[in-house]
């Protein structure tokens, strides 16, 4: 079904090279200090793979998402923080960004991937995270500009991302409007603070931090509305985040190839029995299990990714893309955790990278739209039928059902 061109079968050994000579070099030095790999994101710069997906009008490559997850794929599989800093240095929302934007906010945003930046996405608050639309953040027109307030959590890069898009509810004359996107630029834009870092689970070396926005003035070249308008702002906006999904899952999948082979490699070492454990049939069908996950993942990625290409929106289909990630992310959670079990207490130790390969997978059943909401959605595809979550909505869809 996919046949990689030679060109991407090029870039994918151009990823594993910088992959094995730095990245996987540096993945435990990034965990335990928890520091932003800056070193390793100037290497990403040099390599081209910061802004894959801007046009080449505006200095990029001018890649595909299928381009981009085989370099993303490489970097997780043995480091998943520089698998998401590829993410988002090329999906999400400078993919909004890039399709939405005016062309000053194009150039503006590509300018700083290019450099480097990984810019932040702000959707999730404290008491908006599956129930996204129900955010508080505010953007209150006055006159030509906007006034934001409101805090977010759980914004991946905070105190390291300059470029943020910030989803928040636009309010003109006292009406809500829609949700609309918001570009806005740390240290520059007086009023967008950094708050409080979350001590993560895993992928420590980026942090996850509040981001407050104070009366954060914006002007109105600071809007970003899909073409669909802003009462469908957040449907459009989302529409583009279908692409950071899909890297999300190939984030897990990295994860997970780079757990099984270096499980399938200690069980052909490690003895016992005065055999190696590899030999234990009980041992092989976990292995084989792993495998046969893990490529199921990988294809349907490379499938939600390609069909960005066909579907007439630019971003990866909604369906394709949250079957993707249920299938990744719950594949690494899985994986990894077999792959400690097979090296037994070795495993389990702090000297070793697959503890801290667990500790990553565990991410990606919840960002991005957690598994069960993804099951949402897809039922909701499947079945052909709006799912709303609240319970006033199901009263109303029930009404609508009973007078029809
Ligand atoms: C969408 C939800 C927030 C549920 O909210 P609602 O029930 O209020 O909204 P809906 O009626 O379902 O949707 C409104 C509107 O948007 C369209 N929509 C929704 N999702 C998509 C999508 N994926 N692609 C395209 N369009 C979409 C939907 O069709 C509606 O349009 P119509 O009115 O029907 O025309 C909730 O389901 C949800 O997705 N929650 C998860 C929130 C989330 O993903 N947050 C991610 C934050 S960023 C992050 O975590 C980064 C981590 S990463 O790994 O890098
Ligand atoms: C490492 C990490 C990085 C992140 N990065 C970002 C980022 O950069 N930007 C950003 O905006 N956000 C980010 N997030 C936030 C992420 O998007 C949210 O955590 C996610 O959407 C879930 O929201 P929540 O954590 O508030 O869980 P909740 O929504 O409170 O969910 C709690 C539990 O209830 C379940 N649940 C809730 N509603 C339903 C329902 N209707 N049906 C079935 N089950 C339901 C959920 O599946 C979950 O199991 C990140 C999160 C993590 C962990």
């Amino acid at each position: 079904m996919f046949d990689l061109t030679s060109g991407q079968q090029d870039l994918r050994a151009r990823a594993r090279s910088l992959a094995e000579s730095h990245v996987a070099g540096r993945a435990a030095e990034v965990d335990a200090s928890e520091a932003y790999p800056v070193d390793t994101v100037e290497k990403l710069t040099a390599a081209g793979f910061m802004g894959m997906t801007v046009p080449k009008d505006l200095g990029g490559a001018g890649r595909s998402y299928l381009d981009t997850v085989l370099v993303i794929e490489e970097m997780a599989r043995v480091c998943g923080v520089t698998g998401r800093i590829v993410v988002e240095g090329n999906m999400g929302a400078i993919g909004a960004i890039l399709r939405y934007g005016s062309p000053e906010q194009k150039e503006l945003a590509a300018k700083l991937v290019l450099a480097g930046d990984k810019p932040a996405i702000c959707i999730t608050e404290p008491g908006a995270g599956s129930a996204a639309t129900e955010m508080t953040t505010t953007a209150e027109k006055q006159g030509n500009h906007f006034v934001l307030n409101g805090t977010k959590h759980w914004i991946t890069g905070g105190g390291v991302s300059r470029l943020h898009l910030i989803f928040a509810k636009l309010v003109e004359d006292g009406e809500p409007k829609g949700i609309a996107g918001f570009i806005a630029l740390r240290d520059e834009d007086e009023g967008l603070e950094i708050g409080t870092r979350e001590p993560a689970l895993g992928l420590r070396g980026i942090p996850e931090t509040r981001v407050h926005f104070r009366n954060l003035k914006l002007g109105a070249d600071r809007l970003l509305v899909p073409p669909e308008g802003i009462a469908r702002g957040f449907a459009g906006l989302m529409t583009a985040y279908n692409s950071q999904r899909v890297g999300a899952a190939t984030v897990a999948l990295g994860i997970a190839q780079g757990a099984f082979e270096t499980a399938r490699d200690f069980t052909k070492k490690r003895e016992q029995f005065g055999r190696p454990i590899a030999e234990f049939q009980g041992l092989q069908w976990i292995l084989a299990d792993m495998k046969v996950a893990i490529d199921a993942a990988r294809l349907m990625i490379w499938q939600a990714a390609a069909s960005a290409e066909t579907n007439g929106t630019g971003f990866p289909d909604p369906l394709l893309a949250a079957q993707a990630k249920i299938l990744a992310s719950e594949t690494a959670v899985k994986v990894t955790n077999d792959a400690l079990q097979l090296h037994g207490a070795a495993g389990y130790s702090r000297n070793n990278p697959i503890e801290r390969m667990l500790r990553d997978a565990r991410m990606f059943t919840i960002g991005g739209g957690t598994a069960q909401m993804l099951r949402n959605l897809v039922a909701g595809k499947i079945l052909g039928i709006k799912t709303p979550q609240t319970r006033d909505g199901y009263h109303k869809l029930m009404k609508g059902k009973a007078g029809s």
